[in-house]
């Protein structure tokens, strides 16, 4: 994946007691016989034997969830920031698990989010099938197995842009997810093609697009449903290509930055490029952005249809507590697929030319329906 995001301080080692687990909310069982009063138990971990931490696993494995589930590890997907994404198996669904070091796990901040997204039914985010810890070693939670990301998608064509009818139905949905995750209170801050993938096809889900990656997002909103104050300077959040100014400029970020980066991925799929795409010092990236606004914005929208121009207008319209017109957004798309005469049923640039055919005719299942389909086959 181009361009790594920047990671806050990774958050101190946690103590001997460990973390509550993310799933069940019970303390380890050390603390639990802390709590209970059974001494006993907690001497029984002495200092000097503590194990090393901070150990991932590796393919072949098994994870032992509380529950006594086993899942057995198959090859990497992927490497993270702190951790590595393998595919296993739920019964006869395939699916991704991610780990991440103890001591460095911003799984936590992950599940609470996919939790939320599941109780509202949203659309665009993995499902959440298990999760735990190993103890002192890693963090863990299993989750819908997804297709390449979008950056690599993009990188693997010619020309390295989607199709504009792939490009514009990547948009409306991209759009969604990030309503989405706003919808349930949350902001990502690192919104990029690359924390974007299409469902596999094994799944009939290849046309649906998923985000992923919450390890930055944060609660934008409050138990009373307030929107939290910007905390002003907060230090930089996220992956310089894909930055809002307000990133560079340290600022706390808000809905609009997601769009902001939405936005700047949206176009570069949609050309290519972007005018910053070969520089790599931050603060000469901020300047291109700027200048993307001034004499630069004609090269930046080079191509693109005349929408796109009012979507950025409108974005940066938009202050840290603007509550998007995401309705107006997704209008635009559209009228930008209706002035091409763009159809629906259309493949898709990832989807080879057998499946065109028959997958048109075919909706594609969400995560709760094919385990639905999963039981009753049982
Ligand atoms: N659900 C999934 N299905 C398939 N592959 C996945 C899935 N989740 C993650 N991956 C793969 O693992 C890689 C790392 O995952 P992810 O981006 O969630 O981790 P991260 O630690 O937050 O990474 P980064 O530091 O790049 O932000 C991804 O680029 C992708 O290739």
């Amino acid at each position: 994946m181009a361009d790594p995001p920047i990671l806050p301080p990774a958050s101190p080692p946690r103590q001997q007691n460990g973390p509550i687990n993310p799933i069940t909310g019970t303390p380890p069982a050390a603390a639990a016989a802390a709590a209970a009063g059974n001494a006993a138990a907690v001497s029984a971990v002495p200092v000097a034997t503590v194990p090393e931490k901070d150990r991932l696993p590796k393919e072949g494995d098994e994870i032992v969830t509380e529950a006594g589930k086993k899942y057995k590890l198959g090859p990497v997907l992927g490497d993270g920031g702190y951790g590595t994404v393998f595919q296993s198996q739920d019964d006869d669904i395939k699916i991704a698990v991610k780990t991440e070091k103890f001591s460095k796990s911003q799984l936590k901040i992950e599940i609470v989010v996919l939790k939320a997204a599941m109780q509202a039914n949203c659309k665009h985010f993995c499902e959440l099938i298990d999760c735990g810890t190993k103890l002192k070693d890693f963090d863990y939670m299993m989750i819908t197995l997804l297709g390449k990301d979008l950056h690599k998608l993009r990188c693997e064509l010619p020309e390295r842009k989607f199709s504009i009818n792939t490009a514009l139905r990547i948009g409306i949905q991209t759009l969604k997810a990030c309503e989405e995750l706003h919808r349930i209170g949350f902001v990502s801050r690192d919104v990029k093609p690359g924390n974007f993938a299409p469902g596999v096809k094994a799944n009939r889900q290849s046309r649906t697009i998923f985000m992923y990656d919450f390890g930055l997002a944060r609660r934008y909103i409050d138990k009373n449903n307030q929107i939290i104050g910007s905390r002003k300077e907060v230090g930089w959040r996220g992956t310089t290509r894909y930055g809002s100014l307000n990133a560079h400029k340290r600022q706390d970020l808000g809905r609009r930055d997601d769009l902001e980066s939405w936005f700047y991925g949206l176009v570069e799929m949609t050309r290519g490029t972007l005018p910053w795409r070969n520089i790599v010092e931050r603060n000469h990236v901020q300047k291109a952005k700027e200048n993307s606004r001034l004499a630069g914005r004609v090269q930046f929208l080079f191509e693109t249809p005349s929408q796109y121009d009012k979507i950025f207008t409108l974005i940066d319209s938009y202050s840290f507590e603007s509550a998007p017109d995401y309705k107006q957004i997704n209008k635009y798309l559209v009228e930008a697929r209706e002035d091409r005469q763009l159809r629906d049923r259309e493949r898709w640039d990832w989807e080879d030319e057998t499946v065109s055919t028959t997958i048109t005719t075919i909706t594609s299942f969400s995560d709760k329906e094919l385990r639905a389909k999963h039981e009753q086959s049982k």
